[in-house]
């Protein structure tokens, strides 16, 4: 395949990855992991009645057994696992530095008036995260730009599968009903946007200064949402 566009057919969804499409990989790496990882002991210590938490623990027993959770839970944040009860309990932990104010999402510049002026249009927008569905909520629920989550109309995670398998994105297309022609997904990760082709969806990666992101070859490439309205004959500014 060719890394240029391919916007013969109306664009009609448009499908993000959250770190380093639309938020900094610095804020979920430096502030958003480490804030997960120094609330754990006392998240299992003392929420442990706390349904979410039990099938969390109930998770990790069957994907470690023997392993202490926390010991568990430590190694897959030293390793940057992409794993249900990682990632659930990374969530439950987020809420209360959103709750507080001490967590507030940065979007990159050009993000909101992309997505507003997408979606004014009549464009269909998802999101699709590692990070759990009520993360995906409350990361955008609360941004330095105010609360956004009511721009997309869906939150897609792990439970549909991981976002460098093809059948991830066949899943979400049987759940939806969306036509893969009409369906573009925005990820800085090439083995991401590898499955979503293998799907049929049109692809962009985003290639963020700020983030170092090295382009590959065989995807289309933006720098910002900017970018992408131009490449895919989206409105533009
Ligand atoms: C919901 S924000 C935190 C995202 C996260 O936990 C993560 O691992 C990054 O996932 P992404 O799929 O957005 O790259
Ligand atoms: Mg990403």
């Amino acid at each position: 395949m060719t890394a240029t566009a391919r916007a013969s057919t109306a664009i009609d969804t448009v499908l993000l990855d959250i770190e380093g499409t639309t938020i900094p990989v610095s804020f979920v790496h430096e502030i958003l992991f480490p804030y997960a990882r120094a609330a754990m002991p006392a998240l299992l210590a003392q929420r442990a009645d706390d349904p979410a938490v039990r099938a969390a623990l109930a998770d990790i027993a069957e994907l470690a057994p023997g392993v202490p959770p926390l010991a568990q839970l430590n190694a897959w944040m030293d390793g940057d696992a992409k794993i249900g009860p990682l990632k659930a309990l990374q969530g439950l932990a987020w809420a209360e530095g959103y709750r507080t104010g001490a967590l507030q999402a940065p979007l990159f510049a050009d993000v909101l008036p992309a997505l507003r002026r997408w979606r004014a249009a009549g464009l269909r927008l998802a999101v699709y995260s590692s990070g759990s569905e009520a993360a995906q909520r409350l990361i955008y629920g609360h941004t330095t730009e105010g609360d956004v989550a009511g721009l997309f109309d869906g939150f897609y995670d792990l439970r549909i599968g991981g976002k460098r398998a093809a059948d991830s994105y066949r899943a979400i297309l049987a759940e939806t009903g969306w036509t893969p022609a009409r369906t573009l997904f925005l990820s800085d990760i090439v083995a991401e946007l590898d499955a979503a082709v293998q799907a049929g969806l049109h692809t962009c990666q985003l290639v963020r200064a700020e983030d170092g992101t090295i382009a590959g070859a065989t995807h289309p490439v933006a720098a910002t949402l900017d970018d992408v309205s131009r490449l895919f004959a989206l409105p533009e500014a």
